[in-house]
Formats: C-alpha cells, sequence, structure tokens
C-alpha cells in the first residue's frame, strides 16, 4: 500500500443517512462489496413501505442493515491499522538508510580521558547541525558511570576481528549513587564494581576492624556499676594495677573518685570532672574507656560521649553480657594485650533522636539530640489507651503503629527490647535501624529491618486518645503530647567495643551463652532410621 494514500475516516454519512464511500485501492476490494450492500439495503428501505407488505420483510431488513453497517466498521479499522503499519515501516527504512550511511562516513576512534582520568574510547559520530554531540551519544559521567562509556573503555576499534560496535554493545544505561540528594562516589567504590556493563559486587567492605596504636595510651576511663561490692573490689585493684604496671592516667567518676579515697588516701592520683563542660571534653583526653558491669555499664559509658567515643573495653561483671566479652577475672592479660594493641573492634553504631515538639516552628526547631546505643522506644506509658503511632521512613508512610508500642533499635539493640518483642537478632556491624511493634493489635504486624541510611519520624497523630512515652535506652522518659514528633536517624559517631576474639566469634558467643540460642538435644542415633 502506497504511503501517499489518505487513511479512511471513519463515519462519512451524508445529511440524508446515505454512507458516501471514499475510493479504495484492491485491497479493499471486499470491503467495497460489503459498503454497497449496505448502500442497496438503505435504497430499499428508503422506498416508500407499501400497503400490506409484510412487517417481516420490515424486520429484515433492519436487521440486513445492522448487519452491513458493523461489516463496513470492520473494514474501515482494518484500513486504518494496514495504513498505520504502512507509516512505521516507511520510518523504520528512512532511518535505516540514514544510520547505514552515517556508518559509511564514520571515522576511527578518539581517545579522551574521562573525569577518574581513565582513557575512553569515543566512536565518532557526526554532529548535528548546531554543533552539538547526538543526544544518545552524549556521555552522562557527571551524574555516575555510563555503561556504554565503561564498555567502550578498552575496546580495540582497530582489531578487525571485532565484531562491529553495533552488535556487540550492550543496552545504554546508567548507575548512580545518591545520598540525601548527593551522589556519593565513596559508595560507589565500596559496594559495587562496574566493569564492561556488568555489575558485580566488590570486596566485603566490612571486614573485621582492627585499631592499630600510632603512639602509647596514656589515660585510662574507668566507669563502673555502682553498689556492688565485687565491682569495687575489682575497680581499686585494676587503678593499682594500671598506675604501678602501665605508668598510666586514671580517670574516674566523682563517685567512684569518693569511694577509692575512703579506702584508702593512695589513690590521689585518680582524676575525675567537675561539671558537665568538663564531661563534654572527656573525649579529647581519654585513650581508652574502660567498664566493669554489664551491657547498661556499657550504656551508661555510650551515653557519656555526644560525639566521637574512644575504644571501649567491656569486663563482664553481670549477669548477662551481650556487649560485654572481657573476663573480669583475667584483665591483666586482656589489658596488656589492649594496650599493646592492635586491637579487633566491633563499630557499634547508634541512632540520633530528635524530639519535635507540635508547637516547632520546623524539624530545625528540635531539642538537644540523644543518642542511643541500644533503641528509642516510643510506648503508651501509664496509660491504659492503645499507643497510636504513624510513622514514616524518608517521607514514605510506613504504618500506624496501634499496639503499645514501637521500639527503633539499633543492630546492637537487637538482642535487647527489640528481640523480647520479636525482633530479629542481627550481628551488631550490619548496618540496619529495626523497626519492631510491640505488642500491636493486629495479625500481620511483623517486625522491619530498614537500611541505616533513612530517617524514620514517628508522629503522634493530634486525634490520639492519649500521650505517647519515649525512653532511651531504658532512660529518660520524655512525653510526647499529640502533634508532637520523634525523629530518628543514623549518628555519626559509632562506638568502637574492643572484640576479646572477633566481631563475629563474640556476637555468636553471646547468644549461645547469654540466650542459650537454639540449644536442644541432638536426637540420639538409636532409633528409626531411613532405609
Ligand atoms: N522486655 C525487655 O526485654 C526489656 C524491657 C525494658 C528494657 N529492656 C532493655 O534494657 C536496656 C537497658 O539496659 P539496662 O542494663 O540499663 O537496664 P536493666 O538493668 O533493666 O537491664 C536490662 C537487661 O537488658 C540487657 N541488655 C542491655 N543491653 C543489651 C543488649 N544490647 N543485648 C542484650 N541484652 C541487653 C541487660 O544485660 C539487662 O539484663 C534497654 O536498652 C532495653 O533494651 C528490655
Ligand atoms: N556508672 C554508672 N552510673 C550510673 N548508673 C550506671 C552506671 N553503670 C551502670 N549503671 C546502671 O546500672 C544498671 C545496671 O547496670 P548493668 O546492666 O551494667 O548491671 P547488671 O544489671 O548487674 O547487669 P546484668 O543486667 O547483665 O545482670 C543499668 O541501668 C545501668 O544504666
Amino acid at each position: 500500500m502506497s504511503m501517499k494514500q489518505t487513511p479512511m475516516s471513519p463515519n462519512k454519512h451524508t445529511s440524508n443517512g446515505s454512507a458516501s464511500v471514499l475510493p479504495l485501492e484492491n485491497a479493499f476490494s471486499d470491503s467495497l462489496a460489503m459498503l454497497n450492500s449496505e448502500k442497496a439495503v438503505e435504497e430499499l428501505i428508503q422506498q416508500p413501505i407499501l400497503h400490506g407488505i409484510d412487517e417481516h420483510l420490515i424486520e429484515f431488513a433492519e436487521a440486513l442493515r445492522t448487519v452491513a453497517k458493523a461489516l463496513r466498521q470492520a473494514a474501515e479499522g482494518k484500513a486504518s491499522a494496514q495504513a498505520e503499519a504502512s507509516e512505521w515501516k516507511r520510518k523504520y527504512e528512512l532511518e535505516r538508510t540514514h544510520n547505514l550511511q552515517l556508518e559509511n562516513k564514520a571515522m576511527p576512534s578518539e581517545k579522551h580521558l574521562d573525569e577518574n582520568g581513565r582513557v575512553v574510547h569515543l566512536t565518532n559520530k557526526p554532529l548535528l547541525s548546531d554543533g552539538a554531540v547526538e543526544k544518545s551519544d552524549r556521555c552522562c559521567g557527571e551524574h555516575g558511570i555510563c555503561s556504554h562509556q565503561v564498555l567502550r573503555d578498552g575496546e580495540h576499534d582497530h582489531d578487525a576481528s571485532v565484531v562491529p560496535n553495533k552488535m556487540t554493545r550492550k543496552a545504554s544505561f546508567k548507575l548512580s549513587w545518591c545520598c540525601k540528594g548527593e551522589k556519593s562516589d565513596q559508595k560507589k567504590h565500596d559496594i559495587v564494581s562496574f566493569e564492561k556493563g556488568n555489575i558485580t559486587t566488590a570486596e566485603r567492605s566490612s571486614k573485621q576492624i582492627s585499631l592499630k596504636w600510632e603512639s602509647p595510651p596514656q589515660t585510662v576511663l574507668i566507669l563502673t556499676k555502682p553498689n556492688s561490692t565485687a565491682v569495687r573490689i575489682l575497680c581499686s585493684e585494676l587503678v593499682r594495677w594500671l598506675k604501678e604496671q602501665k605508668s598510666l592516667n586514671i580517670v574516674v567518676e566523682p563517685r567512684v573518685r569518693t569511694e577509692l579515697l575512703t579506702e584508702s588516701s593512695y589513690y590521689q592520683f585518680v582524676q575525675t570532672w567537675e561539671n558537665d563542660k568538663e564531661i563534654m571534653s572527656l573525649h579529647s583526653k581519654v585513650d581508652l574507656v574502660v567498664t566493669l558491669g554489664g551491657d547498661g555499664t556499657v550504656l551508661w559509658a555510650a551515653s557519656m560521649f555526644k560525639g566521637p567515643v574512644p575504644p571501649v573495653v567491656p569486663f563482664s561483671l553481670g549477669s548477662l553480657g551481650f556487649m560485654t566479652p572481657f573476663y573480669s577475672e583475667r584483665y591483666k592479660e586482656y589489658l596488656d594485650s589492649i594496650l599493646r594493641g592492635p586491637i579487633s573492634i566491633t563499630l557499634r553504631h547508634r541512632l540520633q533522636c530528635h524530639v519535635i515538639r507540635d508547637s516547632a516552628k520546623s524539624d530545625l526547631d528540635s531539642e538537644e539530640p540523644i543518642l542511643v546505643l541500644n533503641e528509642v522506644t516510643i510506648d503508651r506509658g501509664i496509660s491504659s489507651f492503645l499507643t497510636n503511632l504513624e510513622c514514616y521512613c524518608d517521607n514514605s508512610f510506613v504504618t500506624c503503629v496501634q499496639g503499645d508500642g514501637l521500639i527503633l533499635s539499633t543492630t546492637s539493640g537487637s538482642t535487647a527490647y527489640s528481640l523480647a518483642a520479636g525482633g530479629s537478632m542481627v550481628h551488631p556491624q550490619v548496618p540496619g535501624i529495626l523497626f519492631t511493634p510491640i505488642c500491636p493489635h493486629s495479625l500481620s504486624f511483623r517486625p522491619l529491618i530498614l537500611p541505616e541510611y533513612v530517617t524514620i519520624r514517628v508522629q503522634v497523630p493530634f486525634n490520639s486518645r492519649g500521650h505517647a512515652w519515649a525512653s532511651f535506652d531504658g532512660k529518660d522518659r520524655k512525653k510526647l503530647a499529640p502533634g508532637d514528633a520523634l525523629v530518628c536517624s543514623m549518628a555519626t559517631w559509632p562506638v568502637p567495643t574492643a572484640c576479646q576474639a572477633d566481631s563475629t566469634s563474640d556476637f555468636l558467643r553471646s547468644i549461645h551463652e547469654g540466650l542459650h540460642w537454639n540449644l536442644r538435644k541432638t536426637q540420639s542415633f538409636d532409633g528409626p532410621r531411613e532405609t
């Protein structure tokens, strides 16, 4: 069919109701015949009805007219589809001829350096009349990596044995890494590599972290669980040993200094602080923190550092010790090795929490941020009403929690309250935020684990029947009134805790010994067997 042919219009009836048919070519002769028969039927119907003609004849003529009309519409549809197909075919032929002409004119490839200084071979392409490079070939290196750019990197255009570019090239695509609206080249290299257009996982980014002293540690801060005789005895022994054997400066809490001095005036050398300002500058003076207690003492130590945290060596003097892998009775042996280094470290991520009151003008107008090592809990407190919490993740609605509350936990905290509420246990080195409901009044509310880069907002809606309460590592309860919100994201400053063996062995040992995880008597061999 010729491309110049005008496609048939769908409805060409004249004012008297008869169809005016456009001339058609051979392909439509069938359709023409149908239209003619429709015309004949129309004419028949237009003739004055003779008195006495059987009404059945009129009905029959009506039916014929309906059939003819349907046939005509089908023929028109077919004609229009064929016209469209021919138009596409014509465009394709034109494009193909154009491409062949361009390929014949193509010049040898040209090299240039990409943004990373690598040699990139760009096949020369014709310029558009205004001198701009054809859009499809423009490199988008500014925004990420383009697959076609990488594919050509290292291609040997001069090698005649290589199958022509057009056949070997894979579909072009671009990868870009964005972090809160910015691209992050760091992540691009850490997570995946991107070679020859294939995406592969790069070397594991979170290997065991090792700390090596560049100069010997000089100052140790010792934090102890209060009201424990065992801890007090160990503390005075440890202070003496660190001073006499290791010549270290010792810093303790004011309470502990008083206890030591009550014991003996020998401990005059022990330093302490007098106000919060001095606590704020501790991180710049302390090389190592030693904790004597349980997990709660590690949480306490973390809470003293609102910014960077020195390495923490947690000795176990509690009933459970998920974060305290060092046996207190072997403190000399462990500290000897730690002060020499290198130390295996678990970098424990913390969450940064902001309470934003309803009266705040913006999210920047928040109360002092609170850092948590385990979790922030938003619950119903003493209220007997269900909590009603609207949760958003990076401004996307997550869900509405109706139940006793919600736990936003770090992976270190995954073995604490979140575990008791049905959350999964997660290796502390996994970067993520656990979203665990507390007694949800819904059968389908399963806990979630969200990536570490999200910001979570928990809003107490205006129509909430009661207040909600936020608590931070089980402490500092804050009341959240309707309209108030809690915003939570991963903090910049993690807590580096020393490992006894390595991060994974310590974690597995803690869940085996602390929780007796999956402890079950092994089935005896003595019984029924598969034959
Ligand atoms: N139902 C529960 O399991 C429940 C309820 C409230 C608080 N808690 C947890 O208690 C923590 C505060 O601890 P605390 O010692 O100051 O209070 P605490 O003295 O009441 O001790 C709570 C228990 O939680 C354990 N714990 C703390 N952190 C842990 C962790 N990361 N992994 C495994 N167990 C951990 C402690 O060893 C302790 O046995 C909170 O952060 C919260 O996770 C748990
Ligand atoms: N230096 C400190 N000053 C004030 N409170 C502290 C200090 N160290 C620990 N605590 C608090 O004491 C409580 C108990 O501490 P921790 O968990 O270390 O001991 P524990 O309860 O005996 O251990 P476990 O739970 O393993 O039996 C926690 O609530 C913790 O916050």
